[in-house]
């Protein structure tokens, strides 16, 4: 459902051009949960910003289902965030003027996807339920990433893009969270490809590839 063929990003710099990535290919079947993982600076965000169509690359290409992300204009793109792909961030990024219940359903309304019946699972499951009607900033940590996770999944995705998604939690947290979300992908089936340090988090995901000086290996 995903595959990437020889993809290369370089950015610019004072020093020089640095290339991030150098000729990266992989593919992830539906339903694969994949870690991605590599030092700091290795090009990990990178990368999932370039699937994710919030880059471009330089050469290369990403395709998922059947669109091909790296031959779409910026229209296109943000159709495909919003239809296909949901994305979890280390910052929570959740929208401070909407309520949680709001904030959850916001991606999925956007996508016309919205189901309630889901939405009140998902509100559920993250345990969610008494605070649908709070906002961002009354909640923890770990309680808003388990908004955005909410949020990245109300849609359906058929990808779900995580950067770091536990990275600001404590382990014992990030650890249920994670669970959790592990445990929702599956429920719908969507991929899941996740940028993490933690050899722990990565060893419940089905593959694991690591990203060393722009090359993968795994
Ligand atoms: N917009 C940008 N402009 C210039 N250089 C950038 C930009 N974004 C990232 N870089 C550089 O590209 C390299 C890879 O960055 P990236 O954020 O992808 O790494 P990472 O593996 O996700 O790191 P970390 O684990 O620390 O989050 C780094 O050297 C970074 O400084």
């Amino acid at each position: 459902m995903l595959s990437v063929d020889t993809l290369s990003k370089t950015y610019p710099g004072e020093a020089g051009p640095t290339a991030v990535l150098k000729g990266v290919s992989f593919g992830l079947d539906d339903g694969d949960t994949m870690a991605l993982q590599g030092e700091s600076g290795s090009g990990k965000s990178t990368l999932l910003h370039l699937i994710g169509g919030l880059d471009r690359a330089d050469s290369g290409r990403i395709v998922i289902g059947e669109d091909e992300v790296t031959a779409l204009d910026d229209r296109g793109r943000a159709r495909l965030r919003r239809d296909s792909v949901g994305i979890v961030f280390q910052q929570f990024n959740l929208i401070p003027s909407l309520t949680v219940a709001d904030n959850l359903a916001f991606q999925a309304r956007l996508a016309g996807r919205r189901d309630t019946d889901w939405d009140a699972r998902l509100t559920e499951r993250l345990g969610l339920a008494d605070h649908g009607k709070k906002y961002p900033e009354q909640l923890s940590g770990g309680q808003q990433q388990r908004v955005a996770i909410g949020r990245a999944l109300a849609a359906k995705p058929r990808l779900v893009l995580a950067d770091e998604p536990t990275g600001n939690l404590d382990e014992d947290t990030g650890e249920r969270v994670l669970d959790l979300m592990l445990d929702l992908v599956r429920e719908t089936g969507a991929t899941l490809l996740m940028v993490t340090h933690s050899a722990q988090l990565a060893a419940r995901m089905n593959r694991r590839l690591y990203l060393e000086r722009g090359a993968l290996s795994g």
